[in-house]
């Protein structure tokens, strides 16, 4: 058996708000103390999953494709990558997970976000994923019908200084030439999931210097007692 149970924490934040700058530092910083770190991302993580994200981050969609493709890719990312590492005790650290579609597919589309709320008991439900993984579930409790991540951090930025960062950077996807407008109710998406769900969040401000953010990314895992 491991000494410390697996942790799963997703990070999320319109695109542009800086989670891929601090994710790898923080990867780092678990490894330093020995942990053994999976890093991922949504959509992706698998093979399967990152032929879907091409699919989802390019080609043009209905809305219920779209959420049915997001969901079927983090099936198989579940299934093959996060609950595995889990159960061998590693610090998951994902880039997006679910919160994204409720923010992106539900709050920047307008999708159902009961049809999301039914998509997400069939797709992350812990059934299924195997002894080992529902055995490590247990050992923080008692274990949840679905998975959820056990922190979320949300890189909470005003669209238009992150299209500002982003301007340029790269040529932009399906979703990165959307208006502000959209990523406002994007933003908005991920406020009503932080209000659902508060204990599992923390939210930080990222509009600061890198190093300031970097220091309150920082902060929320030591007062976790996640790092020194
Ligand atoms: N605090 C900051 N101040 C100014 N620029 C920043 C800051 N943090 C990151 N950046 C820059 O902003 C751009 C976007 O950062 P990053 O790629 O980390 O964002 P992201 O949230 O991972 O975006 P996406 O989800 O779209 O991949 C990068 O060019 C990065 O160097
Ligand atoms: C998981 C997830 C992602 N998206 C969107 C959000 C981003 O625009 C892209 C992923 O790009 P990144 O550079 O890796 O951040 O996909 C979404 O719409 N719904 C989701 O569930």
């Amino acid at each position: 058996m491991n000494v410390a149970p697996g942790l799963f924490i997703s990070f999320e934040g319109i695109d542009g708000a800086g989670k891929s700058t601090h994710i790898a530092a923080l990867a780092d910083a678990f490894k330093a103390q020995g942990r053994a770190v999976t890093l991922s991302r949504e959509p992706g993580g698998t093979p399967l999953a990152e032929k879907l994200r091409t699919l989802i981050l390019n080609d043009v969609m209905d809305p219920l494709t779209e959420a049915l493709l997001i969901f079927a890719a983090r099936r198989d990312h579940l299934t093959t990558v996060i609950a595995p590492a889990l159960a061998r005790g590693d610090v998951v650290l994902c880039d997006r997970f679910t919160d994204a579609t409720f923010a992106y597919q539900g709050g920047g589309r307008g999708f159902d976000l009961e049809v999301l709320s039914k998509l997400e008991l069939w797709a992350q439900a812990a059934q299924g994923l195997g002894r080992d993984f529902v055995h490590e579930l247990g050992r923080k409790g008692a274990a949840p019908a679905i998975v959820q991540p056990d922190l979320t951090v949300w890189f909470d930025l005003a669209p238009e200084e992150a299209a500002q960062r982003l301007a340029g950077a790269r040529v932009p996807d399906k979703f990165e030439i959307q208006p502000v407008e959209f990523f406002r109710r994007v933003a908005r998406g991920y406020a009503d999931r932080m209000a659902q769900d508060p204990a599992r969040f923390a939210r930080i401000d990222a509009a600061r210097a890198r190093e300031n953010v970097w220091h309150a990314v920082y902060q929320v895992f030591a007062e976790k007692g996640w790092l020194p």
